[in-house]
């Protein structure tokens, strides 16, 4: 899909409940949200407020017992479960804690093994210019256990782009670093954000990076207010 022809992300009077029996939390309440191509929006909040549950039904790891969760137009739960797995696979990108590089991988061949997984797909971005563009391409053969944390963040950022996701959704990437490493990951997260027209959503505990997003949200019990 061309850029252009992207509508983002909505999630539209959407409901999740986890557990059963009396145990049933309703982790997501009525959820409404619309995220455009090009557009970063923060969400925050107090633990157990939903924020990971968010991320989860909007990523189509689960889908929503009300509501639907819709990515370019493209309503998720009416997909097989296979093919929702092939459409996250090639639509939608994660960015974790701490990057969660795989060990033995050199920070190319991280972003080479999408390429592979993604063979049937002639659209893909370089990987080598890809690091250079977030200012990797000096380290490239270094391994995760060689690169700081800030480091090990732009990588997975860059891995997480390799497909030309419409939907980046990005859990805390803050956790592990000092305060200049932080701003300079979420600034690249807000230009990568523009230049590659994507629809992002970052969960984050730090206050510090909000300035770099277009938009903040806060979940209290499961619920969505503007911040
Ligand atoms: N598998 C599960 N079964 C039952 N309840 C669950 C399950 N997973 C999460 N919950 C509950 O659902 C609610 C929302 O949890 P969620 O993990 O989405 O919150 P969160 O805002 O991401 O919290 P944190 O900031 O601590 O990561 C919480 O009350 C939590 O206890």
């Amino acid at each position: 899909m061309s850029t252009r022809d992207r509508t983002g992300l909505t999630l539209s009077g959407v409901t999740v409940r986890l557990g059963d029996g009396d145990a049933v939390v309703t982790a997501l309440d009525d959820v409404s949200l619309t995220v455009a191509p090009g557009e970063l929006v923060a969400v925050v909040g107090p633990s157990g407020a939903g924020k990971s549950s968010l991320l989860a039904v909007a990523g189509a790891l689960t889908i929503p017992d009300e509501g639907t969760v819709s990515i370019d137009g493209h309503d998720i739960a009416a997909m097989s479960a296979r093919d929702r797995a092939a459409y996250r696979r090639d639509h939608v990108g994660f960015v974790f804690q701490t990057g969660n590089l795989l060990p033995a991988l050199t920070a190319l061949e991280q972003l080479r093994l999408v390429t592979k997984l993604s063979h049937h797909r002639t659209d893909v971005r370089s990987p080598a210019r890809l690091l250079a563009d977030v200012g990797m391409a000096h380290k490239a053969d270094r391994r995760p256990h060689q690169l700081s944390g800030g480091e090990r963040q732009r990588v997975g950022i860059a891995r997480a782009l390799v497909g030309r996701p419409s939907l980046l959704l990005v859990d805390e990437p803050t956790a592990a670093l000092d305060r200049a490493r932080s701003h300079e990951v979420v600034q690249l997260l807000a230009r990568e954000t523009k230049q590659s027209a994507v629809a992002t959503v970052m969960v984050t505990h730090d206050q510090d990076v909000l300035e770099h997003c277009d938009r903040v949200i806060e979940m209290i019990d499961g619920r969505l207010s503007a911040g």
